[in-house]
């Protein structure tokens, strides 16, 4: 973890054609957003709301949250544009949907760069397609602008002629791949979104299978998801106390390489797992102060 990690519990997808969306957004307490130019938006008004994401990423009106803007994929006649006007609007990221290989993130890396982006602009994947499954390692660590792998688990369903099923099994070795690559590579990662708005319980239970899988948080598709994820994904205040009493155990064993706490076998690796854990309850804890 590093120290500029900034929690990605719940990155909220918005059509950046839905004026009220992007307005209803700097109350929404998402951790991020992800300013959609490709699927949500129709073919007619994708220019329109090209000019929209950029004004709202160069607004600086969305405080706290990391404000990305989803591109169209590379090789579509709006691409080359989304990417240069995005580039100028310096958003936190840029989303490019579809990547499929590590040549193809050297050169969006190389695109932002010749289009003028600033630094703090980096560059989030989606893994959304067989092939990008296959290549995964590779591409996650092909760029010192990729910050983040996005898991794009409608597009994967559909390319692999699989269904929803509660559980996720059809997907369950993609989404494993999709987490080893970030993790060797060091990146964040965030996991698919859940359809259906209505369903509560099941998304909630999606929820807490990606934080089980190691996921840092949830992309969403309605501001209805928003607290659930942000609940699922920050270290619960029983993980705090319990990560509090093992490295308190650890130092009153000063030494030793090897104490218990609470019953349980505690060496040095549990230590840095509970250390990660405060560590990302203060990121957390940071960005709501900030709210
Ligand atoms: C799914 C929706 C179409 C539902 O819309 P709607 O029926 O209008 O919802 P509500 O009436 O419940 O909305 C209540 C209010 O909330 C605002 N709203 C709704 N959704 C959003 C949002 N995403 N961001 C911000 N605000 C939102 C409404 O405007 C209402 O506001 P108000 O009138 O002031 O009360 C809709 O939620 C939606 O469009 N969601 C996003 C869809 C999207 O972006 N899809 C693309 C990304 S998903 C994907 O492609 C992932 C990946 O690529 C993959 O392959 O998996
Ligand atoms: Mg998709």
């Amino acid at each position: 973890m590093t120290d500029d990690f900034t929690p990605l519990r719940s990155v909220l997808y918005m059509p950046a054609s839905n004026e009220r969306a992007l307005e209803k957004a700097k109350t929404i307490a998402c951790d991020a957003l992800i300013l959609d130019l490709e699927d949500a938006v129709a073919p007619d008004a994708k220019p329109a709301a090209r000019e929209a994401a950029c004004a709202a990423a160069a607004s600086g009106d969305y405080g706290r949250r990391t404000v990305t803007i989803r591109v169209n994929g590379v090789g579509t006649e709006w691409h080359a544009a989304d990417l240069v006007a995005a580039a100028a609007a310096g958003p936190d990221a840029v989303v490019v949907p579809k990547v499929e290989s590590a040549d193809q993130v050297r050169a969006l890396a190389a695109a932002l760069e010749w289009a003028g982006a600033p630094d703090h602009t980096r560059l989030w994947a989606m893994v959304e397609t067989p092939r990008a499954i296959f290549e995964v390692r590779d591409l996650a660590a092909a760029s010192d602008r990729l910050a983040c792998l996005v898991v794009g688990s409608n597009d994967l369903v559909k390319e692999l002629y699989a269904e929803h099923v509660p559980g996720r099994a059809p997907i369950l070795p993609s989404l494993h791949l999709v987490l080893l690559a970030a993790r060797a590579a060091g990146i964040q990662v965030v996991d698919g979104v859940y359809n259906d708005v209505k369903d509560a319980e099941g998304f909630a239970a999606e929820c807490r299978q990606g934080r089980e899988l190691g996921f840092d948080g949830k992309t969403l598709i309605h501001p209805g998801q928003v607290e659930e994820a942000n609940r699922a994904f920050a270290p619960s205040p029983e993980a705090v106390e319990d990560a509090e009493g093992l490295v308190a155990a650890w130092e009153a064993g000063a030494g030793s390489g090897v104490v218990t706490h609470r019953g349980r076998m505690v060496e040095h690796l549990h230590v840095e797992s509970a250390r990660r854990t405060l560590a990302v309850a203060e990121a957390v804890a940071a960005l709501d102060r900030e709210a």
